[in-house]
């Protein structure tokens, strides 16, 4: 898993190094590592780096001073430097003088040429703010930016994004490649700042140790490859988890159909049907044993419990029988209305019983009140009130347990915004909750997974829910590099 730091764990890892790494130093690896990626950028996109034209904008703190040191740098690679000054009187002193005595042009970014320097650049280095970023870029940024045609490579964060939340509330910067000291930060992976930030390169600058445990996590591949369930060599049907459904209705077969065809596509264990789309789900999924009803439905190890029940009586049956069984739970769709409508049901759940609660933003604001603009805040604290995993669905999706752990999955398209996409994924974190994984790595993986499944259906093109679960296989031999 990839780790993301906030910024007081970066300040406070910053400091206990301090004792033993003066500021400086820890600046002038920042910059080195800025101006590396600059010269790589300007080799992509003018096939050359001496000769070039940088501008650098500069604000009124650190994330400045490592802008002008990394002007130094280029200029000693022969690139002509311009710094435009959006604070002249607070741009970082030392960071200043070596850009001075390197060669470099520094102007206040407030003068007339200032806009046709940035408009003539080959790259531009955005050193506005950093971590002790607050709200969108001031006009005046925002106004020099608008002359801006060149690749921007953001110093820590693009400039605009809130660092904690990723989001973007007004003009900001968006950078080709960000890079970035010590670890992720919250900016970086959630919301629009991940679109912003474009590829992010973690440079450790020494202060990566420092950093203890992370705030959130990332799912990557790897992590898919050695947790995901694949059939051992002594594994039967059984051994490997069974896993129940209760899904779909009369009126709405379909769910039932995609929540069992992911179920049956992510794992080798059994998937056992219960309810009354019990014929459609056969005519679809034979290997599926189906039964009319959760009573009949015989030993699961999880249960999958909402999308197409209704949210009526029927529905209330059997979402209390569910809840009954003491097996973990899924519980999806018209499971969370019944929920937020019927508090009494939370008493049918045996407290031992992990349940793992997927709203969209809709339903979430039926059980907890509306999401806050700091989402992982938002679920956090749900997860902490239900005693239980919640994963709020979007394009990023974040997944926390009730001990206070996040998990957050960065879809890199908007294709699984589809009808029926989140039965499958339903489907997806049933299959491994029955195979025994813990319930919230089960959550993430299965998000992970959906994600991936879902860009490799698309290929540039709108997709069903089908098509989807129909990519399971691929994307599972993606993460596992069979393919
Ligand atoms: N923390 C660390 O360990 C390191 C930090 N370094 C750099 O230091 C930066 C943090 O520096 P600072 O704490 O001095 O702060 P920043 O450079 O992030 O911000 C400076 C000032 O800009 C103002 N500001 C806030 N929001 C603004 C906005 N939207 N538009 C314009 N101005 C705004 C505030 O007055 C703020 O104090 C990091 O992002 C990084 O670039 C690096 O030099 C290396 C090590
Ligand atoms: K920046």
């Amino acid at each position: 898993m990839r780790g993301v730091w906030t910024a007081d764990q970066v300040r406070a890892a910053e400091k206990q190094l301090a004792e033993r790494v003066p500021e400086t130093t820890l600046m002038y690896r920042a910059a080195f590592g800025v101006a590396i990626a600059a010269t790589e950028l300007l080799r992509e996109h003018r096939g050359r780096v001496s000769g070039t034209r940088v501008a650098l904008l500069v604000g009124a703190g650190n994330n400045g001073g490592d802008a002008l040191w990394a002007g130094a740098f280029l200029r000693e690679r022969g690139v002509r430097v311009d710094a435009l000054l959006l604070a002249p009187d607070r741009a970082h002193p030392a960071g200043l003088a070596a850009f001075r005595a390197a060669g470099g042009s520094a102007l206040d970014a407030s003068t007339t040429t200032a806009g046709s320097v940035a408009a003539r650049a080959d790259l531009v280095i955005d050193g506005i703010v950093g971590l002790s970023a607050h709200g969108p870029l001031r006009p005046s940024a925002a106004a020099l930016l608008e002359h801006v045609t060149a690749p921007i490579l953001a110093v820590d964060l693009p400039s605009g994004v809130d660092p904690a939340t990723g989001e973007v509330t007004g003009a900001a910067v968006s950078a080709a490649r960000t890079v970035t000291f010590g670890g992720l930060k919250p900016g970086h992976v959630l919301g629009a700042g991940a679109d912003h930030s474009g590829h992010v390169e973690v440079l450790d600058i020494g202060l990566t140790a420092a950093l203890g445990e992370p705030d959130l996590s990332l799912v990557d591949a790897s992590d898919l490859a050695r947790a995901w369930p694949v059939p051992g060599p002594d594994d039967d049907k059984y051994s490997q988890g069974v896993v129940g459904v209760a899904a779909g209705s009369a009126v709405y077969p379909g769910a039932a159909v995609l929540v069992t065809s992911a179920a049956v596509r992510a794992t080798s264990g059994m998937v056992r049907y219960a309810g009354p789309a019990a014929d459609v789900v056969r005519d679809h999924w034979p290997e599926a044993i189906v039964t009319g009803t959760v009573a009949d439905a015989g030993r699961v190890q999880s249960w999958t419990v909402g999308p197409g029940i209704g949210t009526g009586d029927s529905g209330r049956d059997v979402l209390r029988q569910v809840l009954r069984a003491g097996v973990p739970t899924c519980v999806d769709a018209d499971a969370i209305t019944l929920l937020a409508q019927n508090e009494n049901l939370w008493d049918e759940r045996d407290p031992d019983t992990p349940l793992v609660l997927t709203p969209h933003a809709g339903e979430f604001a039926r059980l907890v009140g509306p999401v806050r603009a700091d989402r992982v805040a938002s679920v956090r604290r749900a997860a902490a009130t239900f005693d239980a995993v919640v994963l709020l669905k979007g394009k990023t999706t974040v997944i926390a347990a009730p001990d206070g752990r996040v998990l957050v999955d960065q879809a890199r398209g908007s294709w699984a915004a589809t009808a029926g996409s989140g039965d499958v994924l339903s489907g997806l974190i049933g299959a491994l909750l029955a195979s025994g994984l813990d319930p919230w790595l089960a959550a993430g993986y299965a998000a992970a997974m959906h994600s991936s499944a879902a860009e490799l259906a698309a290929r540039g093109a709108p997709i069903g829910a089908s098509a989807l679960s129909a990519a399971i296989p691929a994307a599972i031999r993606r993460a596992r590099r069979l393919d």
